[in-house]
């Protein structure tokens, strides 16, 4: 068997397409969506991804700004910044984009901005609301997977068995729960599950999102079940790879997502959506 692949980068631009329709109709209302972009420090992957959310805003007709610090700045001053943007009616969405350099807390930081702005979903509001099946923004990653998952008939997940590899709080977790909204029966597997293999043997669906190559063989893999590859690493060469040893996978497996060109795109996709969606929200409320 050969599996399908689930292309990120064609389903982003099916997607990105109705984010600027959305967009217009909102622009043409008097509200145009807004995106804030925190960047602290000067990681190079993160100076791209960020380039790359700026971009796509502009691409699809939204407003966005991106604030660019130096990695010596105070977490007083970095939450003060939160704060000003929570009040500007001009912005919708805020992110700040992870890693923070280390003296930054996170957590704090995320705390600091307004749910009703939180459209990376790291907020514990919006966790929360996840949780609890309640409306609210979602992480973008898993989110993205999720549509990869609708894109391919498998919205519902009714009789299967998800298996989740990684237990991180901006992937694993929020991926684990949007399974489950799914209805899937849904396993998490992290560093201390005593024998991946096992599981990840039984599930018609895995998502590897630890940040380690080769986490998920060919031997792993149920013949037919769909593998969504959240990993980015390089490989010996240098080259971008994910957690999932492709080429074998890929002979195995029913539908995989490539990387690069699978769930990277549908992040920053998924953000674009969120963003609208915080800047309708706004417009019924008011
Ligand atoms: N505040 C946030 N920080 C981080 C998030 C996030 O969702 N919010 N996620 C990641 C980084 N990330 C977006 O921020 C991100 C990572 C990768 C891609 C992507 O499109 N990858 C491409 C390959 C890019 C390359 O060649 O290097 C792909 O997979 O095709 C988009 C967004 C951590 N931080
Ligand atoms: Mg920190």
């Amino acid at each position: 068997m050969t599996a399908q692949v689930i292309d990120g980068n064609a389903l982003s631009r099916q997607l990105r397409a109705e984010v600027a329709t959305r967009a217009a109709a909102l622009t043409a209302r008097g509200v145009k969506p807004g995106l804030a972009v925190i960047l602290v420090g000067d990681n190079p992957a993160s100076q791209v991804y960020v380039r790359n959310k700026v971009k796509a805003c502009e691409e699809a007709g939204l407003h966005s700004v991106l604030e660019k610090y130096d990695a010596t700045m105070t977490e007083a001053e970095l939450l003060a910044r939160v704060e000003a943007l929570n009040n500007d009616p001009a912005i919708h969405g805020i992110l700040v984009q992870l890693p923070l350099p280390a003296h930054l807390d996170d957590h704090k930081v995320i705390e600091a901005i307004s749910p009703t702005k939180d459209v990376d979903g790291f907020h514990v509001a919006s966790a929360g609301a996840l949780m609890v099946g309640e409306p609210g923004f979602k992480a973008c990653t898993p989110y993205g997977c999720m549509k990869m998952l609708e894109s391919i008939g498998m919205g519902n997940l009714r009789g299967k068995h998800a298996v989740v590899i990684g237990r991180s709080n901006i992937v694993g977790k929020p991926m684990a729960m949007m399974l489950l909204q799914a209805n899937a029966t849904v396993t998490v597997c992290h560093s201390g599950t005593a024998d991946l293999a096992f599981h990840t043997r039984q599930a018609d669906v895995v998502v590897a999102a630890v940040g380690k190559r080769n986490v998920l063989t060919a031997d792993m893999v149920k013949p037919g079940a769909v593998v969504i590859d959240v990993g980015m690493n390089r490989n010996d060469e240098g080259k971008l790879c994910g957690d999932v040893d492709y080429e074998g996978v890929k002979d195995v497996a029913g539908w995989i997502t490539p990387v690069p060109g699978g769930v990277g795109p549908m992040t920053i996709t998924m953000l674009l959506v969120s963003t609208v969606e915080a800047a309708e929200r706004g417009l019924s409320a008011a």
